[in-house]
């Protein structure tokens, strides 16, 4: 279970000071499909940097099955089991998909067929790929689908993927969805997601919408999805309700 307590993350700017999180709190149990959407530059992405350690918080604790990792490295997190996938993948010349797939795997010894297995998930074909090297002669969504491949080969117990959907095919994202959906079904990890994308949000236990460096709303797919699909000519009817709370 990930338990957020109290995070807090604020920049100095030029401008001078800038809250980007105050004060998230967020359990999400073994297991749970997360979904975390919401306008851009909301802070979605800085709370999954911080969860995986890539960004330390001002203030705030983070607990992983009962234990506070907030000050705990990115490596340490990685061997606790959690893994993310970056909005913008890196690109590694001189390693092949191969390599990667049996690096992120550790101490499994990945053969080709699982690493075949891995690259189907994600709608990739191993023939095509596994001997090529993840540098700039990929294309963008090829990229993010190996990336995609390699946290799937890790097998964590908290895995979160930043924008899967972007940047890639229909025809992949289709692929990736039951991916998701099955990893899901089959209570391998829990997982958090980040999403614009009704179709995963369609998969989620719970949904948090990140607004303002806060989350604006939780609560389940029937309850958000309604109010994000909602007529949004005066806005986001769910942070429309939130500014007239506050
Ligand atoms: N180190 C930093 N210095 C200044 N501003 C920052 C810094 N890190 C993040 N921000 C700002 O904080 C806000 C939240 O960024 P973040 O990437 O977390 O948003 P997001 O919800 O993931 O957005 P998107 O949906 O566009 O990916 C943005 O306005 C971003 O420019």
């Amino acid at each position: 279970m990930l338990e957020l307590q109290n995070i807090c993350y604020r920049v100095s700017t030029p401008e001078g000071e800038l809250d980007i999180l105050r004060d998230i709190s967020i359990t999400i149990p073994d297991q749970r499909l997360m979904v975390f959407t919401g306008p851009n530059g909301g802070g979605k992405t800085t709370l999954a940097k911080i969860i995986m350690g890539l960004v330390q918080p001002t203030s705030g604790r983070i607990l992983y099955n009962g234990r506070d990792i907030t000050g705990l490295s990115i490596t340490e997190r990685a061997r606790l089991g959690i893994s993310y996938g970056f909005q913008q993948p890196p690109r590694f010349k001189g390693i092949t998909v191969h390599d990667l797939l049996r690096l992120a795997a550790g101490r499994d010894k990945l053969t080709k067929d699982q690493c075949c297995a891995y690259l189907t998930k994600v709608g990739l074909c191993a023939n095509d790929y596994l001997d090529r090297e993840v540098d700039v002669s990929l294309s963008g969504g090829e990229v993010k689908r190996i990336e995609i491949a390699t946290i799937l080969a890790r097998r964590g117990s908290l895995m979160i993927f930043d924008e899967p959907e972007a940047g890639i095919d229909l025809w992949s994202f289709a692929r990736l969805t039951e991916t998701f959906e099955q990893i899901h079904r089959e209570h391998q990890a829990a997982m958090i997601i980040i999403s614009h994308q009704e179709r995963i949000i369609q998969l989620a236990d719970e949904i948090a919408v990140i607004a303002g460096g806060r989350i604006a709303h939780r609560g389940t797919t029937e309850e958000i999805l309604p109010l994000i699909l909602a007529d949004t000519l005066g806005g986001c009817p769910v942070l429309n309700r939130e500014e007239a709370r506050s």
